[in-house]
């Protein structure tokens, strides 16, 4: 028996023009990357809206990274996208080059981007007020007072104490909380459509994670923003998101909303994801995912699953599974999907 025909990419347009016109902020469509010769990705569709949380979970090695670089045109040496488009406002940008995405405000200026080490993203020479003064000179306020009333504004926003004296103060001066949240002020100061997180707390005292993850969803909510966060963490997306897109070996295997992921989970890497998370339970057993994820060198044929898949079965090995409708806006990559339809 064949595979269900591809559809990926139109219905994830269809699904994502029915509920509101608008184009979505970002629309990813069966986007392929390759670094030389090497497909990394290859088949990754997601969308999503102004005022939406989407997360982007998966092991380590799945293509989460390379996704959100592919949307920034920061996939660096070597990297390119192969086939598919990346689409910001419905206008499509993903062949445009770095020069071209400055000249057009891209970077910085519509996709504001969250790292998730603030030392990396904070240039050590420059005070967090000059820093400040960049972005908002790409919205094209000017004048000493105005841009240090309004970074002083920002600084106030994202819970820096003294945020006055704070302008004046260089990266090394502040505690890493504080700079994760100077890194926040200074992505949002140029007011952008698209906000992309990538770990935005993985590198932080598990005290400040849950502070720097609440100032993060609610400052999304307030200025209506898209926001794609990166995350293995399915704490962050039951307290970021309102949908998610689980990656497997550079593909989307499903998608739908945190609810439905988070509650009754159909594919069978999501709910083994899910099944490995520790209870809390006193003697509770995690149920380990065997294996790993594959290189992109060593991809296996048919499900890129099988291997390591308990309900795994003969053509699971011969048949590419498509990213498939499997309820109302809710996607499914398994050739199982009528069977575990039937038992949620
Ligand atoms: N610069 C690069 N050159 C070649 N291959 C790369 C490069 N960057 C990433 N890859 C490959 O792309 C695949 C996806 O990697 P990616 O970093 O996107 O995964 P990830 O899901 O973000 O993992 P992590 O959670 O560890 O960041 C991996 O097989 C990785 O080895």
């Amino acid at each position: 028996m064949s595979a269900s025909p591809a559809i990926s990419a139109s219905r994830e347009t269809e699904y994502s023009t029915r509920a509101d016109d608008r184009p979505p902020v970002l629309q990813v469509e069966e986007l392929a990357i390759c670094y030389g010769k090497l497909e990394v990705c290859s088949d990754v569709s997601l969308h999503v809206r102004r005022g939406e949380a989407l997360a982007l979970i998966g092991e380590s090695g799945s293509g989460k990274s390379v996704t959100v670089l592919a949307v920034t045109g920061l996939l660096g040496r070597g990297g390119a996208v192969s086939r598919g488009r990346v689409m910001l406002d419905g206008e499509e940008i993903s062949h445009l080059n770095i020069r071209e995405r400055r000249r057009r405000g891209l970077l910085g200026r519509r996709i504001g981007l969250i790292f998730q080490n603030p030392s990396r993203a904070l240039d050590p020479v420059f005070t967090i007020g000059q820093q400040l003064n960049e972005a908002l000179g790409l919205t094209g306020l000017s004048g000493k007072e105005a841009l240090r009333r309004k970074g002083a504004e920002w600084l106030r926003h994202v819970g820096l104490p003294d945020p006055e004296e704070a302008l004046d103060r260089y990266p090394h001066q502040l505690s890493g909380g504080q700079r994760q949240r100077a890194m926040i002020a200074i992505a949002l100061a140029s007011e952008p459509e698209l906000l992309i997180a990538d770990e935005p707390t993985t590198a932080l005292d598990v005290t400040i994670q849950a502070q720097v993850l609440n100032l993060i969803r609610r400052l999304q909510r307030e200025l209506n923003l898209a926001l794609v966060v990166v995350t293995h963490d399915f704490g962050v997306v039951a307290a970021m998101a309102d949908r998610v897109a689980v990656m497997y070996a550079g593909q989307v295997v499903e998608t739908g909303t945190v609810a439905e992921i988070i509650n009754a989970p159909r594919h069978p890497y999501t709910r083994a994801l899910l099944a490995s998370l520790p209870t809390g339970e006193p003697g509770a057993r995690i149920a380990a995912l065997p294996g790993s994820v594959p290189s992109a060198v060593a991809m296996p044929a048919g499900c890129r699953f099988h291997p390591r898949c308990p309900m795994a079965i003969g053509r699971c090995s011969r048949e590419a599974p498509q990213l498939q409708p499997a309820a109302d806006g809710y996607l499914l990559r398994c050739l199982r999907a009528e069977e575990i339809a039937r038992h949620v």
